[in-house]
């Protein structure tokens, strides 16, 4: 694994800042906050030294490309990083003890698992990167703006990817953590985050599509059910607060238990389970509007667009954060010095 090092303890811009709840509220835009949850947001965000400290690597302090450190340090944004920290205090119902959890268990899921490199650095097969697209409409309904597609049933052979791509790779030094398939999921869920605007009460959530097309029972083999399962509790630990609403469409009525099986399997959080439709057919006009599908998911009414790849490319490409370069840079300097000490 090449996580970056743990080598010295944080330096003084780490150390306790005092905040004045006030300010706080005033950088919250994507929400109306009472004055006992703001409240609670200064809290998390007087604690960041200490949720730091008890990380695996206190210097790793990024989450979905920002900055989450102290306000006096250079890379933050104070407006992003509140929103940030926000999404995971409304996650665990305002308990600041219960945040500070979540914020230690990300951090230390990040440092380890580098999203940053499986959205930016890494390359996928062909396959899987048929398998996802992420689409925009800067005029859709609040939060419907962007959407992940994940066209699972055109799969073709999905035991033979998942065997050749989902197995856990040698644990040698320098391998990335995780499957291939779970590494290019949580790179296009990164790269959907870019359209976000965690400070745009309209557009600080992202919507998705779970195509199942074309799916078969005999796809639903032992990998496909482990890296699903492995998928869901990583989303619901790590990316709070930033599903809008998330479409099964197309799937077939002998498959419908699927979706009560995973319901009941415990996993996916009230919460989230709300934020469901399951559709028999693919058509989403009702909820993006006719001329922003591809006829495929309008119900085969003419449109501009002919497929979805042409619907993607028809929105300008997204900036990454500044920060999520730094830590890149970071994280190849250290393969390098691996890779070094590995020749010595
Ligand atoms: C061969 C068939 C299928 C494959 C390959 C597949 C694949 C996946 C994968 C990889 C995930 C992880 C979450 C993600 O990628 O966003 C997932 C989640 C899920 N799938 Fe499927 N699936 C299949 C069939 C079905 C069917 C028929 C249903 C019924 C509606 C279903 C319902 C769900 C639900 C409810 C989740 C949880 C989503 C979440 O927590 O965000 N799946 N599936």
């Amino acid at each position: 694994m090449s996580e970056t090092e743990v080598v010295e303890k944080p330096t003084n811009n780490q150390s306790a800042e005092k905040i004045n709840a006030s300010s706080v509220g005033d950088t919250i835009k994507s929400t109306d906050l009472t004055a006992d949850q703001i409240d609670k947001l200064a809290k998390l965000i007087e604690a960041i030294p200490t949720i730091l400290l008890k990380t695996d690597n206190p210097k790793y302090d990024e989450i979905f490309g920002h900055c989450v450190n102290v306000d006096s340090n250079e890379h933050v944004d104070v407006s992003i990083r509140n929103e940030i920290l926000l999404k995971f205090l409304i996650a665990d119902e305002y308990d600041v003890e219960t945040a500070t959890t979540r914020l230690v268990n990300t951090l230390n899921w990040r440092n380890k698992f580098q999203p940053l490199s499986a959205a930016y650095e890494e390359e996928f097969d062909k396959e899987l990167d048929q398998l996802g697209v992420v689409t925009g409409n800067p005029d859709g309904d609040d939060n419907m703006k962007y959407v992940t597609w994940n066209l699972y049933g055109k799969l073709k052979n999905p035991k033979k990817v998942f065997q050749q791509y989902g197995g856990e790779r040698e644990s040698k030094e320098g391998a990335k953590e995780g499957t291939q398939f779970l590494r290019w999921r949580i790179g296009i869920m990164e790269k959907s985050l870019l359209f976000a605007d965690f400070t745009d009460p309209t557009n600080n959530k992202i919507a998705q599509v779970h195509d199942y097309n074309n799916v078969s029972m005999l796809r639903m083999d032992p990998n496909v059910k482990a890296s699903t399962k492995q998928i869901i509790s990583i989303f619901g630990a790590n990316y709070p607060e930033l599903l809008s609403v998330k479409f099964f469409i197309n799937v077939p009525v002998f498959m419908g238990w699927v979706f009560t099986f995973l319901k009941k399997m415990g996993i996916i959080s009230a919460e989230t389970l709300k934020k469901f439709q399951v559709l028999s057919n693919g058509n989403l006009s009702e909820w993006f509007g006719k001329d922003n599908l591809p006829a495929e998911y309008n119900g085969g009414k003419t449109t501009k667009y002919s497929l979805l790849d042409s619907l993607a490319e028809s929105i300008p490409k997204a900036e990454i954060p500044a920060y999520a370069k730094v830590i890149l840079a970071q994280t190849k300097d250290q393969e390098i010095q691996n890779a070094n000490l590995s020749v010595e």
